[in-house]
């Protein structure tokens, strides 16, 4: 049967969809983001409770109850993920791991690779989405203030002393916002400064473009699968700060390259437009 206008976009609808399949894109749309975040909200409540009667507080530990819940939503929305390098987490000790930021929906590809023991760096107006907020907090979220650079950085120095005392792996996404253009924007020089202050590798992740199935501006969100590839750690040993700019620079080519490759954009388009 070919997909009747307004079905989910992508793909024929299928009898079990009824009448949600013959929605317009636009009220498809609000219902599945809808849906997700009340999704959100209800599990990080939950999540929260067995946070706090399992580990008592906020720790990195709770991230592995976060984690599993969090690998349970693919199902609801016919995401699929396609994994490849989850080896070149295992390094020795603390790393830098960075990753491209395409939507709300990426916590669920966050999750589908975390390792233990890592924390993300996120900006501070997360703490304000109720249960969602409380969640991000028990998990050990590391908060910055993205309009002040000077408190931020000073919360990233802070950061590059506890994560080699801990012996915890910091995930940063150094495009700062979130980005569905399928390229990466120019990346923030935190996570790299953070690396070599801290002597440690960093890891990039990069995850096909979503642009296929999720797009926000043309309402468009179906099912769609979306590769995931870890890359060989990079190491900062011997590294200075002189060097922050080669090695930002170094990682976005790397990581660019990559998005394209696993989105199938041809490698003539690399150029931004
Ligand atoms: C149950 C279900 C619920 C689901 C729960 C899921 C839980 C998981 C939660 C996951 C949360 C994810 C949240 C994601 C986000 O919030 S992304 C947004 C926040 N993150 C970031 O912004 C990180 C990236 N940004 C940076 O690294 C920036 O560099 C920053 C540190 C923030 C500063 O930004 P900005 O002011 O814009 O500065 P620049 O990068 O342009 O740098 C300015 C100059 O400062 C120098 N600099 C930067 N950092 C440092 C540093 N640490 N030390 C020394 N110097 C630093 C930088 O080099 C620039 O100077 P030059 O131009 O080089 O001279
Ligand atoms: C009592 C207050 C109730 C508030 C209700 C809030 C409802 C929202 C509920 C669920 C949404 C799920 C969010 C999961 C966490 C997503 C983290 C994320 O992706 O943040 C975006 C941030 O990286 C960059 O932000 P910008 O792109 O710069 O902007």
């Amino acid at each position: 049967m070919p997909a009747a206008q307004g079905t989910f976009p992508g793909r024929p609808a299928r009898p079990a969809e009824g009448a949600a399949g013959r929605l317009s894109p636009t009220v498809n749309f609000a219902l599945r983001i809808g849906f997700y975040c009340v999704l959100c909200l209800v599990c990080s409540a939950l999540a929260a409770v067995a946070c706090l009667l399992v580990n008592g507080g906020r720790t990195v530990k709770n991230m592995r109850i976060i984690r599993a819940v969090v690998r349970t939503f693919k199902y609801f929305f016919g995401l699929r993920f396609e994994v490849k390098g989850l080896e070149n987490f295992k390094v020795e000790g603390p790393a830098i791991i960075v990753s491209n930021h395409q939507s709300v929906l990426d916590m669920m590809g966050l999750m589908e690779v975390l390792p233990d023991n890592c924390v993300q760096v996120g900006k501070k107006e997360l703490m304000y989405m109720g249960s969602v907020g409380l969640i991000i907090y028990l998990g050990g979220v590391i908060f910055i203030n993205r309009k002040s650079t000077s408190s931020a950085k000073m919360v990233m120095s802070e950061v590059a002393k506890t994560m080699v005392a801990e012996n915890v792996k910091v995930w940063v996404y150094p495009e700062g916002t979130r980005n569905c253009t399928g390229d990466l924007l120019p990346f923030k020089k935190g996570a790299f400064h953070l690396a070599i202050q801290a002597q440690v590798p960093v890891i990039p992740v990069v995850y096909s473009s979503f642009t296929s199935f999720y797009n926000p501006k043309t309402k468009l969100f179906t099912s769609g699968k979306i590769k995931v590839e870890v890359l060989p750690p990079i190491e900062t040993k011997g590294l200075t700060p002189d060097d922050v700019t080669d090695l930002t620079d170094r990682c976005f080519s790397t990581m660019r390259e990559t998005l394209f490759r696993l989105s199938g954009r041809p490698s003539q388009a690399k150029d931004s437009s």
